[in-house]
């Protein structure tokens, strides 16, 4: 069985959608073993209890220093792959090297257009609009001490309207970003995918 960790922060929906793709046979092969959120009240742990996926909160304002140590001891040896699916702290140290090419997230851009520090949530989509991109998306990238600047591994994309308010641009590239994770998890758990 390929063991993942999902760690969320927000409404996860991208959670949801691996959770749904399991059940479904899509991701046959696959099973999450933890939910980590980084902050209390975070609605994707209440889909993980729902779903009697164990779940943990290591909150990012109680473990300022040492967040990504505190990660590291739930999952080590215990997954095949770390999944941030709408994770918004910036993972550092031993988390890092020891999961090298084992960690991905999904990003609301086509990297690398609006993404790195401080481009999250909905303020990417407004950096889009107002530069006036014709084409965004999503990307699913692999994690590395930089932000962002890990290796592409799926990218989908999506007409942006001029009439587009960025809620329902982010709507338009959300859909693409539930079967853009499925894809390279599934794509990665059979082994499928190599780094030049
Ligand atoms: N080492 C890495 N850690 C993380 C990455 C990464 O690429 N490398 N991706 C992020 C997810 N992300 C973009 O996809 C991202 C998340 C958060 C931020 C950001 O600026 N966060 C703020 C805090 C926001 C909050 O807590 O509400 C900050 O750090 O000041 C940028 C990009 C996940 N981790
Ligand atoms: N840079 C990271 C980032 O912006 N992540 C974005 O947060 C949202 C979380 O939604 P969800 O909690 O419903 O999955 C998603 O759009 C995801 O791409």
């Amino acid at each position: 069985m390929f063991k993942i960790a999902v760690l969320i922060s927000g409404g996860g929906t991208n959670l949801q959608s691996i959770i749904d793709n399991i059940e479904n046979g899509y991701l046959e092969n696959c099973a999450i073993e933890m939910i980590i959120s980084d902050r209390e009240g975070a609605y994707g742990l209440e889909r993980g209890k729902k779903s009697g996926i164990k779940t943990y909160c290591v909150d990012r304002k109680k473990h300022k220093g040492n967040l990504s140590e505190e990660i590291l001891k739930i999952v080590d040896g215990k997954v095949d792959l770390i999944v941030l699916a709408g994770y918004l702290s910036i993972l550092k140290g031993d988390i890092i090297k020891k999961f090298k090419n084992k960690i991905i997230n999904i990003h609301p851009s086509l990297i690398p257009a609006f993404c790195g520090n401080d481009m999250y949530g909905i303020k990417v989509h407004e950096r889009a609009l107002e530069y006036g991109v014709k084409v965004s998306g999503c990307t699913v990238h692999f994690v590395d001490e930089g932000t962002d600047t890990g290796s592409i591994i799926i990218q989908k994309t999506v007409p942006v309207y001029v009439e587009d308010t960025p809620e329902e641009l982010q709507k338009r590239v959300l859909v693409q970003e539930h079967k853009a994770l499925s894809e390279a998890i599934k794509l990665i758990s059979q082994g499928k995918i190599s780094i030049k």
